[in-house]
């Protein structure tokens, strides 16, 4: 079981979403339970960091360009820094996308499964979206049977960004695989290290990649990372019952 009131801080990885992060902060800082919001702006160039911090957030910025994993991690680390200042307990995490704006809202059906104990990490799964996307399900895909192999778990949305999770799951899985690969990482980290991760449905609204070159050079680099953190994982897995010790540090 958690701790009694344990709360709940949200960290939100961000690269250019000036035009949405104040009504996906707005949202984030309504939820019941969570009691932080962590911005990293991502080496933006459109004012994402000014922008956050009016609408609220304690905000870090990465002078360059570094990868929404990376954004996360330094979110976290910012967060650990807090706590110890303030002698807080370490919060559990929540993962938010910037581009969620009010639909953020809708995120605290993440939290009850991870606040009472009955799971180490939710998943949000997405409904249709609005504006449909380009994808043609070759990263999902990719993702979805990389896990299963790994793990014996199927999930039916890979990719999804949105979590919660104890500071114990986090651990886990850190450090965190590279870039578009995080989430592959953690689900896979997770799973392996014995602790419980369960799919939520959520109402969630997000900007779509489209078809246009810009989507499909998004997609690539979505398939290289994740390419990468399954491989990564596959190893480690192949080497961790005959050289641990060189499996520890894949
Ligand atoms: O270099 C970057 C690029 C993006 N982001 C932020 O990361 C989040 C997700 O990026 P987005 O462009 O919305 O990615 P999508 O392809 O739409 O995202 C889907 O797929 C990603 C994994 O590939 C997941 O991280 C997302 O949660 C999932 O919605 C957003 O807040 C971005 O601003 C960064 O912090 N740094
Ligand atoms: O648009 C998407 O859903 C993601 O970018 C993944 O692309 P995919 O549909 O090619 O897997």
């Amino acid at each position: 079981m958690s701790a009694p009131g344990r709360t709940v801080a949200a960290i939100i990885p961000c690269k250019d979403e000036a035009d949405r992060i104040t009504a996906t902060v707005e949202a984030v800082l309504a939820l019941d339970g969570v009691d932080r919001v962590v911005v990293v702006d991502d080496g933006s160039s459109d004012g994402t960091a000014a922008v956050a911090d009016a609408a609220g957030a304690s905000v870090i910025v990465h002078a360059r360009n570094a990868g929404k994993a990376a954004a996360l991690e330094t979110g976290v680390r910012h967060l650990r820094g807090l706590e110890a200042a303030d002698g807080h307990a370490p919060r559990h995490l929540l993962f938010v996308d910037g581009d969620l704006e009010q639909s953020a809202g809708n995120l605290h059906v993440l939290l009850p499964p991870v606040l009472e104990g009955r799971a180490d990490m939710t998943i949000a799964t997405l409904p249709p979206q609005k504006v449909a996307g380009g994808g043609r399900g070759f990263v999902v895909r990719l993702a979805r049977e990389g896990i299963t192999g790994l793990t014996g778990w199927t999930p039916v949305q890979p990719l999804s960004g949105m979590r919660c999770l104890t500071a114990e799951a986090f651990e886990a899985a850190s450090p965190l695989a590279p870039g578009w690969g995080v989430e592959v990482g953690l689900t896979v980290d997770v799973l392996t290290a014995g602790l419980r991760v369960e799919e939520v449905p959520c109402e969630l609204q997000h900007r779509v990649s489209g078809t246009d070159w810009r989507g499909q050079v998004h997609r690539a680099a979505q398939y290289r990372d994740v390419w990468r953190a399954l491989t990564r994982r596959r190893l480690r897995q192949a080497l961790s019952e005959r050289a641990p010790g060189v499996a520890a540090r894949l």
